[in-house]
């Protein structure tokens, strides 16, 4: 992969048309790794995501000692060890990745045994990034996990001592909660319930959990919406194979781009049937203007040349609302995101981010605790946008190289956080040359 400038000049874009194959799933990808190495037998992924994100979870699986081998770039073998740990590491450094520090948590927590334990920390961002829900939950139920440094946040010393039995966890922060305890509750001796407190967010990625232990023999039962059962004592059983969706969140700044700038752009990697929240992307960019074909594993979208305002609760798919920002400075009057407010603890803080970098367009912005409403300029100015280390925000404002005066992008190599060739892919798209 070519380094990326510090700065990125993204202008004259005019078209964008053809056809793009997603990478894998950021999402997919984290838990097919740390599931098949709780799997019984080796199991071949396919269509693996290479990015930060995924290096965090390979180098955290190799240092507990599990084989993965690799067979191409994007297809491994993972020797999955049932969660017995050949190594214990002192400590796993996991970057900004939310999908390997919540499940390896909870999961660390279920497997270890005697006196093992692992100090799990991240980043400068991830040491921000709350957990204490997760933490409360899993001490409760005698887990040993000791806060070095600020009650709540990484770095944590993971040890053994979690017994089954019945588990609450507020899940209105972050579903990665709910989706590590769905993870790690089977490997328990005995059975469990997990019951879900709060106004639940990113609900799909708690499906998505569900969908993906089941292909490997796992079975949770939903009691209601708000509460399961879990069998204790179950084994991950390998699949043999695991195919790994393309990325849905992904998709988004393509569905966005054919929607601005016309198209068509055939997605490659997802259809209709994606197991990923994220696809109901396809659905904002409809009720903008566009037009969305489905293919068996693909999607078409063709814009219109106009782009309605719309009004979108973004709770259900929160990575993919982000790309509704730059649609909207495009688009034809006031546009509304809300009920955001974990916005605030991922990468960075979105709202106050997205809403800094919109109005230097010229858009004015009210950004509220968990909202935002923008409306877009008569003439979009140029801008130079700061991406604050966070992928999507870097992904979104290139979009505004479509504008008549174009973008130029701070540190667009964050996008290698889940999408490393996304500007390559740009460029070839908008057959121009973006890239020195
Ligand atoms: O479970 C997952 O794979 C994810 C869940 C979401 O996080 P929250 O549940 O914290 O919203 C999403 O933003 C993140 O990128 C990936
Ligand atoms: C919030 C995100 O990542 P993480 O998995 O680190 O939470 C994201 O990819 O937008």
């Amino acid at each position: 992969m070519q380094e990326l400038p510090q700065t990125l000049t993204v202008s004259g874009l005019k078209h964008c048309r053809g056809e793009v194959t997603l990478p894998g799933s950021k999402s997919i990808a984290n838990r097919a790794l740390l599931i098949a190495a709780l799997a019984d037998k080796p199991v071949v992924l396919k269509n693996l995501l290479r990015s930060d994100d995924t290096a965090r979870m390979l180098e955290a699986l190799n240092a507990l000692g599990v084989e993965v081998e690799e067979v191409t770039p994007t297809q491994v073998v993972v020797h999955g060890c049932s969660g017995q740990w050949t190594t214990v590491p002192e400590r796993l450094l996991l970057g900004n990745a939310g999908t390997a520090m919540r499940p390896l948590v909870a999961v660390l927590a279920a497997t270890l045994t005697g006196k093992q334990s692992v100090t799990l920390d991240g980043d400068p961002r991830m040491r921000e990034r709350p957990l204490g829900d997760l933490i409360d939950s899993l001490v409760e139920r005698g887990a040993a996990l000791d806060c070095l440094q600020n009650q709540g946040y990484p770095p944590l010393a993971v040890s053994s001592g979690l017994q089954a039995g019945d588990f609450t966890i507020d899940g209105s922060v972050s579903s990665q909660y709910v989706s590590a305890l769905l993870m790690a509750l089977p490997l328990l001796a005995e059975d469990s319930t997990l019951t879900l407190t709060g106004d639940v967010v990113s609900r799909p990625y708690i499906d998505l959990t569900i969908a993906m232990v089941g292909s490997f023999g796992i079975t949770i039962k939903p009691i209601s919406e708000r509460q399961y059962a879990i069998t204790g004592g179950q084994q991950y059983r390998s699949p043999g194979e695991y195919f790994i969706e393309g990325d849905a969140s992904g998709a988004s700044y393509w569905m966005a781009a054919a929607a601005i700038a016309g198209g068509p752009i055939t997605i490659q990697g997802v259809g209709q049937h994606s197991i990923q929240g994220d696809i109901g992307f396809a659905d904002v960019v409809q009720r903008m203007g566009a037009t969305v074909e489905w293919g068996e594993n693909s999607v078409t979208v063709s814009g219109s040349g106009a782009l309605q305002p719309i009004d979108f609760d973004g709770n259900q798919i929160p990575d993919a609302a982000m790309t509704i920002v730059p649609l909207a400075l495009f688009a034809k009057g006031r546009t509304s995101i809300c009920n955001v407010a974990n916005w605030r603890v991922k990468e960075t803080d979105r709202l106050a981010a997205m809403a800094t970098e919109a109005r230097k367009f010229g858009a004015t912005v009210e950004e509220g605790a968990d909202y935002l409403i923008i409306d877009p300029p008569a003439v979009l100015k140029q801008a130079t946008v700061d991406t604050y280390d966070d992928h999507r925000i870097a992904m979104c404002f290139a979009l505004l190289g479509f504008s008549a005066n174009g973008v130029n992008v701070n540190d667009p190599g964050c996008c290698k956080k889940t999408y490393p060739q996304f500007f390559n892919e740009l460029s070839r798209l908008c057959h121009i040359d973006l890239l020195p």
